[in-house]
């Protein structure tokens, strides 16, 4: 890891419970104060079980695009922030396969974040096919045009998450040099948009990270911390995870 603040980010998708969060903070408030910046992501449901912490901070799955009217079962940015949130995951995979989020929404997404003064955390990955036609630097490369190349403004208040969709729930990691590899191509890509916006983004991965593979890829000098599924929803797992990050 370098001198960019690492980010630990648990990504609870449509798991876990009240209790969970209480064993959640019970965890975390244990861990050694440290520059490592961990966050938790739980349905919003969940974000009042979070009693106020300074070991950890909240954030959202998802936002609306729109700032608020009928739009049956949305949550606008402001809502969200209201709510605690200082972080929102905008273009998961599974949003962008299972409900429709196209690259024009994540870029709709973003600037509400944004303008609600979340961070958001936009994520992107190949499939297991585009990595296997060797496509994986042109599709990602598409993929953050569609968000930066007319706002690169978006870019100094932006989270990149690298998240191989091949690697998301399979148990099956990127390697570290994998890995290393497309976040060095990522931050060399985004330099044409904002050169030192580039050099000071958090890149974080994301992909069947645990507590055995973690401290390799967190050792990568462009891997900034991590975007953790599965293994968040073992408190003990993930603090070992936010450990690791701070020893890289
Ligand atoms: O999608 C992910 C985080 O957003 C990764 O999920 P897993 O860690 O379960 O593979």
């Amino acid at each position: 890891m370098t001198q960019r603040r690492p980010l630990i980010a648990a990504n609870w998708k449509m798991n876990g419970s009240c209790e969970l969060a209480v064993q959640c903070c019970e965890t975390l408030s244990q861990l050694p104060a440290s520059n490592t910046e961990i966050l938790i992501c739980p349905p919003v449901i969940f974000l009042n079980d979070f009693p106020k912490s300074d070991r950890y901070q909240l954030g959202a799955q998802n936002v609306s695009s729109e700032v608020s009217g009928a739009f049956t079962g949305e949550i606008s940015a402001d809502m969200l922030a209201a709510a605690g949130a200082s972080y929102v995951i905008i273009g998961h995979s599974e949003r962008r396969a299972l409900f429709g989020d196209t690259d024009t929404l994540v870029l709709a997404k973003t600037k509400r974040a944004i303008a609600a003064k979340m961070t958001p955390i936009v994520c992107f990955g190949e499939t297991l096919t585009e990595r296997q036609q060797e496509k994986t630097m042109q599709v990602l490369a598409q993929h953050l045009d569609a968000v930066y190349a007319a706002h690169p403004e978006l870019l100094q208040h932006s989270v990149i998450a690298y998240e191989p969709i091949w690697a998301i729930g399979t148990g099956e990691t990127a390697s570290p040099a994998q890995a290393q590899a497309v976040h060095a191509f990522i931050r060399t890509y985004l330099k044409k948009y904002d050169d030192a916006a580039a050099s000071k983004v958090r890149i974080i991965y994301g992909g069947s990270v645990n507590a055995e593979n973690c401290a390799a890829l967190f050792a990568q000098p462009d891997i900034d911390g991590g975007l953790v599924g599965g293994a968040s929803l073992k408190p003990a797992e993930f603090a070992a995870i936010c450990l690791s990050a701070q020893d890289s």
